[in-house]
């Protein structure tokens, strides 16, 4: 295919147009849309002033009327012209317009004749305007201005027009010849149409030549056909859009060029400037070399003179993301004598700040060494009563302060009754001291680190006298895309609104010239979204990514195995996942985990027992809440398992709510018993005392099994977890990623298995495994995911007789227990 030569558009080709555009004949009409006032064309004839149809506009009750600026966008619009071409007008046109005068004065006097003999009767042709949709174009109405008078503009561009009026009125004639009658009535009004008719239909054609080159081009001086040989015209290099590329490059710098890291990278803590009294008590706590994001972030957080700015970690989970901003943060508070509250760690549930804060303790052992400050830990999230988690974090402190002291003292005598003053009831969970004479009683905090759930912080920031943010100069968010994501009592807002001010020299770091507050935002799932990172008005940020992926893209721990099972019929599922737990498949997969457990050992732990009869609620006796490890519950009638279930490892199952967790542990005790004592539970709505029991216990390895909410999905760390289930399919792929990230955690193997239902299929294979037609996932893995079958064990699909009986039973007792009938 050959391209045809197009010639460029001539530049001024726009404005010829309106010198082609002839005026409308109806400039010598008087019209309807006479504005009096102005002067008419014509004087009014008064026949056409009684037609009833007429609109006659009364300068009495019309308010003066700018019509030049609707005059000027109408022939804009016309001409395509602006005005201030209008004045460029050539001499034969100046010389056409004197020709158009004289035709114009001739055609009135031959249109006022026409009228006159037309009579009143003929309203088309007094109202133009009702002919002119006519044409079907509403764009000849500017030939008429708004006074009805013809624009003496546009006038000026009608000279083409005239000429050709002879021809018209000879033809016009030979058709009156034709047509006398026709001619009676509706002469008049058919000239005008045809004339409007050409008018348009050329101003038409005009406006559609402008806007169409190619066919403009066929009214123009034709230009030299330029001959080409067959070959192709030489065409621009087709334009290949790269939108990963385009995507990428919307970032600004610091989001676009992370800092990547190896994550096979190990290093000494010694050699990232932790100093060897405090690398050896760090290794004693089991942390012998830093892992890749430590070895990234370390550098960047430590005291340095050049590397101030704040940093984002986006890391796959288990990478060690905790103790790459706890070390730092601890390192540079246990320099310090006085305690203020220097940091702030936010988390967005309270076993993840239970977990942080022994991530802290630990590091506070390795600091203390060589005189270094023991830095103070403190807790906020909501598990106390208010009061009391006030006095925890904030106590009293007598300042000497002489003037504040007398002033005190006479506020004092103003109040009758002080207990019943607002002074005295401040809110604080603290009795209050007397001060010391010349003193005053001053708040302090407690803590050096505070580390709390966001919407408990602003609690303690709006209703806690004292708590102050003045001395803070570390703000640490983990799990940042979720937090960012749900904005709890507007924390952000609050919390960087305090950070924005405060005492000069307050947050100055000791050995730095570097005073402020020191951003380290974190997740495994780290959010792109600009519009949520603004909001922690980071200051010269720098991301620290895990070498292996792209922007968006979330990667999963290197030695984690994923696998696939097909549930063929989901009213089955619960016998799925019970011959997935006694399978070959659920064994220990590191070497260290803990020995085979029998159950008979189990049965016999009492913390074990309590903590795996976790309930929703406080109250034990809660029907269908817990896994009752009562001795004399009656078993089902036909035993799954004749032989003893001996579990080698540790597994998590994930349900999709609350509700569902709770069921399905009870329903896995009741199908399989052997396994009961080793199930523990874990809800949001589980008392958080009973959490950490149960957490406890399964990192003791009393536990085996645990079903959960999507509450432990994100940053649990349980220990020597080998595999997780996800019984409900996760939500997101975000959510995926954080739950099979429980496991395979800081460099150990684990396995990932995921039921998926027939009408789930197309969705986990596509979004979350990546595979099949039309993949498309963020997830990056090292291996694919492997298909997996179980269950099934009449080969034809389906489960024994004996088996679904089981079940059966086991079904209504649950519902049973829901409905109120106690365990027995
Ligand atoms: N240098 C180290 N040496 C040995 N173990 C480490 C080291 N750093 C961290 N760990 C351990 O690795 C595990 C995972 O660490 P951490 O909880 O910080 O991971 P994470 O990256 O925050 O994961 P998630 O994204 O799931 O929250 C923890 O058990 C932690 O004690």
């Amino acid at each position: 295919m050959y391209n045809r030569y197009i010639p460029p558009p001539k530049e001024n080709q726009a404005s010829k147009f309106p010198q082609a555009a002839p005026a409308a004949s109806s400039t010598s009409e008087p019209d309807s849309r006479d504005v009096p006032g102005q002067a008419p064309a014509e004087p009014a004839q008064p026949a056409l002033a009684a037609q009833p149809q007429r609109i006659v506009f009364d300068d009495a009750n019309l308010p003066p009327v700018d019509h030049s600026k609707s005059r000027r966008t109408i022939d804009e619009q016309l001409t395509g012209a602006t005005e201030g071409k209008k004045p460029k007008k050539s001499k034969s046109k100046k010389s056409k317009e004197e020709t158009k005068q004289d035709g114009e004065e001739s055609e009135l006097k031959e249109s006022k004749s026409r009228k006159r003999k037309r009579g009143e009767s003929n309203q088309a042709a007094v109202d133009p305007v009702t002919e002119l949709p006519e044409e079907g174009d509403a764009t000849p109405k500017p030939q008429l201005n708004i006074d009805g008078v013809a624009d003496p503009e546009t006038e000026a561009t009608n000279a083409a027009d005239e000429e050709r009026k002879p021809k018209r009125e000879k033809k016009k004639k030979r058709k009156q010849d034709d047509n006398p009658d026709t001619e009676m009535v509706d002469g008049d009004a058919d000239g005008m149409r045809r004339r409007h008719k050409s008018v348009f239909e050329k101003v038409h054609k005009a406006l559609q030549a402008k806007h169409d080159p190619e066919d403009a081009n066929e009214d123009e001086e034709a230009e030299p056909e330029v001959e080409h040989g067959l070959e192709p015209l030489p065409q621009p290099e087709p334009v290949v859009f790269d939108e990963s590329k385009l995507t990428y490059e919307t970032l600004p710098p610091w989001l676009a060029s992370p800092i990547r890291v190896a994550p096979d990278m190990a290093r000494p803590f010694t050699e990232l400037g932790i100093s060897p009294e405090s690398s050896k008590v760090l290794e004693s706590k089991g942390f012998k070399d830093a892992f890749a994001v430590q070895t990234a972030v370390l550098p960047l957080l430590l005291p340095s003179p050049d590397r101030q700015g704040d940093v984002v970690v986006a890391a796959p989970t288990g990478s060690g993301k905790t103790l790459s901003y706890v070390l730092p943060m601890v390192h540079d508070i246990s320099k310090g004598r006085v305690t203020r509250l220097r940091a702030i760690i936010v988390l967005p549930t309270r076993d993840l700040v239970q977990q942080v804060q022994l991530a802290c303790e630990a590091c506070t052992a390795a600091f203390a060494v060589n005189g270094g400050k023991k830095v103070k830990i403190g807790t906020a999230m909501g598990h106390k009563v208010f009061r009391e988690e006030q006095s925890v974090i904030m106590g009293e402190e007598q300042r000497y302060d002489p003037q504040g002291y007398e002033k005190n003292l006479k506020k004092q005598n103003t109040f009758v009754n002080l207990e019943d003053s607002d002074e005295e009831d401040d809110g604080f969970g603290l009795e209050r001291s007397q001060p010391l004479p010349y003193h005053v009683i001053g708040y302090a905090s407690k803590v050096d680190i505070l580390i709390c759930t966001p919407g408990r912080l602003v609690e303690h920031i709006n209703k806690t006298p004292g708590f102050s943010l003045d001395y803070v100069r570390w703000l640490i968010v983990d799990e940042a895309d979720k937090l960012l994501a749900q904005d709890f009592q507007q924390w952000l807002d609050t919390v960087t609104e305090k950070l924005s001010i405060g005492r000069p020299g307050a947050r100055d770091f000791p050995g730095s010239n570097k005073s402020g507050v020191r951003k380290v935002i974190l997740s495994a799932t780290m959010t792109r979204d600009l519009s949520l990172l603004n909001g922690l008005k980071l200051s010269r940020p720098k991301l620290i990514v895990v070498e292996g992926t792209k922007a968006g893209e979330q990667s999963l721990p290197p030695l984690l195995k994923e696998f696939a099972i097909k549930i063929r019929d989901p009213s089955f599922k619960p016998l799925y996942l019970v011959d997935l737990l006694q399978s070959k498949h659920m064994a220990a997969v590191n070497q260290d985990t803990a020995d085979e457990v029998s159950v008979g050992s189990e049965t016999s732990d009492a913390e074990a027992s309590s903590s795996g009869s976790e309930s929703e609620s406080d109250s034990d006796s809660e029907s269908g809440s817990s896994s009752s490890s009562d001795d004399d519950e009656p078993q089902p009638t036909a035993k799954l398992n004749t032989k003893q279930p001996k579990l080698s490892t540790t597994v998590l199952i994930f349900t999709k709510s609350n509700e569902a967790a709770l069921r399905l542990s009870r329903l896995l005790a009741l199908l399989s018993p052997d396994l009961e004592p080793l199930i523990g539970t874990l809800t949001s709505s589980t008392k958080t005392s009973r959490r950490t029991r149960t957490l406890r216990a399964f990192a003791q390895g009393k536990l085996r099994i645990l079903v959960a909410s999507d509450l432990v999905s994100r940053g649990i760390d349980l220990l020597n977890l080998e595999h997780v289930i996800n019984y409900d399919l996760p939500i997101s792929e975000t959510s995926y990623v954080h739950r099979v990230g429980r496991t395979a955690r800081a460099g150990k193997k684990g396995c990932a298995w995921t039921l998926v239902e027939h009408a789930e299929a197309r969705r986990f294979w596509r979004e979350y495994a990546g595979e099949g037609k039309g993949a498309s996932t963020s997830i990056v893995r090292a291996d694919k995911v492997e298909r997996i079958r179980i269950g099934e064990d009449t080969g034809d699909g389906g489960f024994g007789e004996e088996r679904v009986k089981v079940y059966e039973e086991a079904l209504g007792r649950l519902s049973r227990e829901a409905g109120g009938e106690g365990r027995k």
